[in-house]
């Protein structure tokens, strides 16, 4: 439903009126309402999907229109579509859910997230939509919200800008607010639109970050350099992440294996994106540093970028292990282990985390159906024919979570409570669920 400035509804129609920021029309999305109850009934999305999608031709017919008599798109169009189709991802986004991809018909998922076609980023218009909305809101504005909901990625954006404003970064490093903005807007765009290692990954891993910055009182431990390279770090991670993993990329020799000779091909990519968005000067929040400073901050990112390659988790942990009883803050050689908090979903209440844990999903079975499809090695944990949501998840915390959370929790105490509360909390969970499932399996085969 539209309606103008001062309330009434109107009809959507090329003899709208021409607005301006300051007589904004309102678009009222009707499905919203279900939202704020919790997480979509499945049939009820795919309804209302279906109810959505005729308003697409409606859109580009109106669109045509409107360009063929007055020779010029108003900009209350491209911000209804952009709304239109903003709305039509979310509910897409709730098919996501289903751990089983039971929703998605496959050849069109292949068609739209595979390896060939990794740049699925948003496009253009979408792009700009968020960056204007993003200038003109404050942490006010996007933080009033009485409601439970999915920030929008513009209210990510000022809120990464609140990181930096709040550690004091801007004034430390002398970084001009708008050459921060420009370079988080650029971080958003070179995040692809994955199911998991998009930017709500990118953004949830940072303020992880972030928050346990001020429960372990680093600002008193810690360089400031320090940590603006762990929180920019954060941010990076995962940048242009194409959805399928390093195992998959050697395998399949892709260009990115071939570029980095098969060692940590996306960690060093992920890296090589950060430095690229940096070397542009409207984007460089590294151009005030002294060259000492730079050094630093990209010997330091490097290293905690490519610290998040799994495959060197138990070197960077036993590492972590010998140097603890004589852990020092202060000697630099010790803080190079710090890994930033790539895994830590299951430390946040099982609301948040459990989707978290059907996306990741998603995207390791639709790597594992493309190793079928093209005859390659099937890497073993991400093959829906021998992992349920449940036996991965307990896996995962008792060979991965655990012994790196409990070595944490040595060096910061209060962890405890935060983080190895909720993770045992988890494991709980998901132990039910496996055995509940092998009881139903024994009872359907009796
Ligand atoms: N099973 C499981 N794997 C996870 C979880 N969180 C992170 N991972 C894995 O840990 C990896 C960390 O590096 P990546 O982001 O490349 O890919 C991630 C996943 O493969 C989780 O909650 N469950
Ligand atoms: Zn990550």
């Amino acid at each position: 439903k539209m309606y103008n400035p001062s309330g009434s509804m109107v009809n959507i129609s090329p003899r709208l009126e021409a607005n301006d920021m300051d007589s904004c029309y309102r678009l009222e999305v009707v499905a919203s309402d279900l939202q704020s109850e919790g997480i979509l009934d499945l049939d009820l999305s795919k309804d209302l999907y279906l109810k959505l999608c005729p308003f697409l031709p409606r859109l580009h017919h109106l669109e045509s229109k409107v360009l063929e008599e007055a020779g010029k798109t108003p900009d209350i169009v491209f911000e209804l579509k952009s709304q239109v189709e903003a709305f039509k991802r979310k509910l897409e986004n709730v098919k996501h859910l289903s751990w089983l991809g039971l929703f998605k018909d496959k050849n069109e998922q292949q068609a739209k997230f595979s390896p060939k076609t990794r740049r699925s980023r948003q496009n253009v218009q979408e792009q700009e939509r968020v960056r204007r909305q993003f200038l003109h809101m404050s942490f006010r504005n996007s933080c009033d919200c009485g409601v439970v909901r999915q920030w929008e990625e513009a209210e990510m954006m000022v809120l990464l800008q609140v990181m930096y404003t709040d550690l004091d970064f801007l004034m430390v490093f002398h970084i001009e607010l708008e050459v921060l903005q420009n370079f988080l807007f650029e971080v958003y765009c070179h995040y692809n639109n994955i199911p998991f290692h998009n930017f709500q990954h990118c953004f949830c891993v940072t303020q992880m970050m972030y928050g346990l910055i001020w429960l372990t009182d680093l600002r008193n431990k810690l360089e400031r350099i320090d940590l603006f390279i762990m929180l920019t770090s954060a941010l990076c991670h995962d940048l242009d992440h194409p959805g399928y993993n390093n195992v998959y990329q050697i395998n399949a020799q892709t260009d990115l294996a071939l570029r980095y000779n098969d060692i940590s091909p996306l960690e060093n990519h992920h890296c090589a994106i950060a430095f690229g968005i940096l070397s542009k000067p409207e984007c460089n929040i590294l151009k005030n540093l002294s060259s000492e400073q730079y050094k630093q901050v990209r010997g330091g990112m490097i290293k905690c970028i490519l610290a998040t390659d799994m495959a060197r988790h138990n070197e960077i942990l036993n590492k972590f292990k010998v140097t603890l009883p004589v852990f020092d803050f202060k000697n630099k050689d010790d803080t190079k282990y710090k890994k930033n908090l790539d895994i830590s979903n299951e430390a946040r209440p099982m609301a948040v985390a459990e989707p978290w844990l059907d996306c990741l999903l998603q995207e390791f079975f639709n790597q594992s159906d493309t190793e079928k499809l093209k005859g390659l090695p099937v890497t073993p944990f991400m093959d829906r024919d021998k992992v349920s949501k449940p036996s991965s998840q307990t896996n995962f915390i008792r060979f991965v979570l655990l012994p790196l959370f409990t070595e944490l929790t040595k060096l910061f105490p209060c962890l405890e409570q935060h983080i190895l509360e909720p993770v045992r909390r988890a494991l709980e969970y998901y132990s039910n669920m496996e055995k509940a499932t092998q009881e139903e399996a024994g009872a359907t085969k009796s």
